[in-house]
């Protein structure tokens, strides 16, 4: 079939009460509080939700230390449903690091919303395949392996109907393969979009119905993450540890999360804050020299990596939220961005606010509505249990932004404790965020180079190898989901300004600069090792990199992230 042919080709249509994008908590979350509420009506309610890791929690990767307090009002019962979050928090522990030594910080400075008391550690990708289950159970058609990559509006454009799934089986030319076919349109009364942070088509949402006029821009950071089984008299099941200061500079936002659960397991993870201004930075060699400390290598001493993912996560909060509806649909979760940055915790929010879209859909559909604005779903989201979550904390990213680690975590554990006292009010004010991430890089010329030291293989690992830890896999006959909208930038403008700095912040080893020395450097973009962080979308200095959907099934396996 020719090129132009198989793009025209007629695609199946399927109707739907509610299309979901995205199987991750905030998806989930929608499409079980719909089967619950059609089931206490007596009604029929048909739900579909697409998700394009080849399973259900095979992109799902964080901490993760979850307030329960979403899964409490979504599945009261969870507990004795099994659900797999066995391991309480018992003890919270702050450390600021020094290049030697370290500083624990007395809990009582704590403001009490930091306090994880009565949270469960444990790993999201986990629960968000029991939550899938739980959905399955209930009547939602779950399609793993399935991308979304295409928005499908009404004639006139007003409205959001649906969306389609990308077509299978073309060539990295563009050329149809034997094995093509056709995408599918999932259409629906109202379609949620799910897809975590910086989603793609979020974004383009974003763009079309100008959500984001009038609020601050999004702020990410990029979260690296291993899991080890440690030596069982190293292992301390439920303490919760975190750490800011060292490897990471003043100047650069970030800070350490290390949390002991299950049988033997600890999740240490990095975040980096992609407001970094250094292009020489290197988020994933930052977090190897982390685990260097003499305060960290220790509880790694004869224990063994089993895996290894990286994520972006939201930071902006609650002056960040964009407009939630649109005509015909709504944004979920991270999607929009709920993350509660000092807890570093957003999955509550995520399920809370699948929960009340959920609501707002079927209430809306019971009065025979449809592809109009959900406005109730904005206005919980707005007055209810998120605001109440992330208006308290609203200044803490800006002022850690604005004075660096160490003034900035003290000026925001100050209007921490203005909030706490003055029940949510604080000071009374909204800081900005200023300029988006991308913007913050400095030019190379002006910037410090980092020599990073060589991992040993045994605590540190080369990038390439650690990612043979996350299970990804792409076929590789396809067209390039990293879509460059010039194709000479990365040589011609990123590499002379900025020392093209996508060779150091992609986690995955994506982005090369191959230079044989004879003076004609070319840009390589090695996708199939794509883990879907997404942070080449945000973080490049030209805002040159679209991160399209590649075909579905596609991108990292992760185990229990
Ligand atoms: C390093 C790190 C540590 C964190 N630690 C914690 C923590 O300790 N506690 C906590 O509560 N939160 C934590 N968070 C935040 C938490 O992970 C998020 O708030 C939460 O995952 C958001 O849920 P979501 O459903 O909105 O999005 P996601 O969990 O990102 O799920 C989105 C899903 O949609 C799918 N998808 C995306 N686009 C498409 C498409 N076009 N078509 C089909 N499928 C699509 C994805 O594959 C994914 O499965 C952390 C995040 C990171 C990165
Ligand atoms: S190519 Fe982009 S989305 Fe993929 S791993 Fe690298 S930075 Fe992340």
């Amino acid at each position: 079939m020719e090129r132009n042919e198989a793009e025209r080709a007629p695609r199946d249509s399927m109707d739907f009460d509610v299309v979901i994008v995205g199987a991750g908590p905030a998806g989930l979350a929608a499409a079980i509080r719909l089967m619950q509420l059609a089931q206490e009506a007596e009604q029929e309610l048909s739900v579909v939700v697409l998700e394009k890791g080849s399973e259900v929690g095979a992109h799902i990767l964080s901490g993760a230390v979850i307030d329960p307090s979403g899964l409490d009002s979504l599945i009261p019962d969870w507990r004795s449903k099994g659900a797999p979050l066995t391991t309480q928090v018992k003890k919270d522990r702050f450390l600021y690091l020094g290049a030697a030594g370290e500083l624990a910080l007395p809990n009582f400075l704590m403001p009490p919303l930091m306090n994880n008391h009565g949270n469960y550690i444990g790993s999201l990708g986990d629960l968000t395949r029991w939550l899938g289950e739980q959905a399955a159970e209930l009547g939602v058609e779950v399609y793993p392996g399935f991308a979304a990559s295409e928005i499908l509006y009404s004639e006139d454009g007003s409205a959001v109907v649906g969306v389609a799934t990308g077509d299978m089986g073309v060539g990295r030319d563009g050329v149809p393969k034997d094995s093509f076919t056709r995408g599918m349109e999932l259409r629906g009364k109202y379609t949620l979009f799910a897809e975590g942070a910086r989603g793609s088509l979020t974004k383009q949402l974003t763009a079309d119905f100008k959500l984001d006029e009038g609020c601050q821009p999004q702020k990410y950071g990029i979260g690296l993450k291993e899991v080890w089984e440690i030596k069982p008299e190293n292992h301390q099941p439920g303490l919760v540890q975190h750490s800011f200061g060292w490897p990471l500079d003043n100047k650069t936002g970030g800070g350490s999360f290390l949390y002991h659960y299950g049988e033997n397991l600890v999740s240490v993870g990095f975040v980096v804050h992609l407001n970094y201004e250094n292009p020489y930075l290197s988020p994933y060699d930052e977090f190897q020299r982390f685990k260097t400390h003499p305060a960290i290598a220790p509880i790694f001493e004869g224990g063994k990596r089993i895996a290894y993912g990286a994520r972006a996560i939201t930071e902006g909060g609650w002056q960040s939220l964009p407009q939630l509806v649109f005509a015909g649909g709504a944004l979920l979760g991270c999607a929009a961005g709920m993350v509660n940055v000092p807890r570093i915790k957003g999955s509550h929010n995520a399920i809370l606010s699948g929960k009340a879209a959920a609501e707002a859909a079927f209430a809306a559909i019971q009065d025979g509505r449809s592809h109009d604005i959900l406005a109730a779903y904005e206005e919980e989201v707005r007055t209810g249990a998120i605001a109440r979550d992330l208006k308290p904390v609203r200044n803490v990213k800006p002022l850690w932004s604005r004075f660096g680690t160490f003034a900035g975590i003290m000026l925001g554990g100050i209007d921490m404790w203005a909030n706490t006292i003055l029940k949510g009010v604080g000071f009374g004010y909204t800081l900005k965020h200023g300029k988006p991430d991308y913007a913050a890089i400095r030019r190379a010329a002006s910037a410090r180079k980092i020599e990073y030291p060589k991992p040993d293989g045994v605590l540190t690992f080369d990038k390439l190898t650690n990612v043979s830890f996350s299970g990804t896999n792409h076929e590789e006959d396809q067209p390039v989901h990293l879509r460059l909208a010039d194709p000479n930038i990365p040589i011609s403008v990123n590499l002379p300004e900025f020392a093209e700095p996508a060779q150091r912040y992609c986690p995955a080893g994506v982005y090369e600069v191959i230079d044989d020395g004879a003076g004609d450097p070319r840009f390589q973009i090695n996708a199939q090792n794509c883990v879907h962080c997404k942070t080449c979308d945000i973080k490049d200095p030209s805002q040159n990199i679209n991160w399209v959907c590649p075909e579905g099934g596609g991108g990292p396996n992760y185990p229990s992230m």
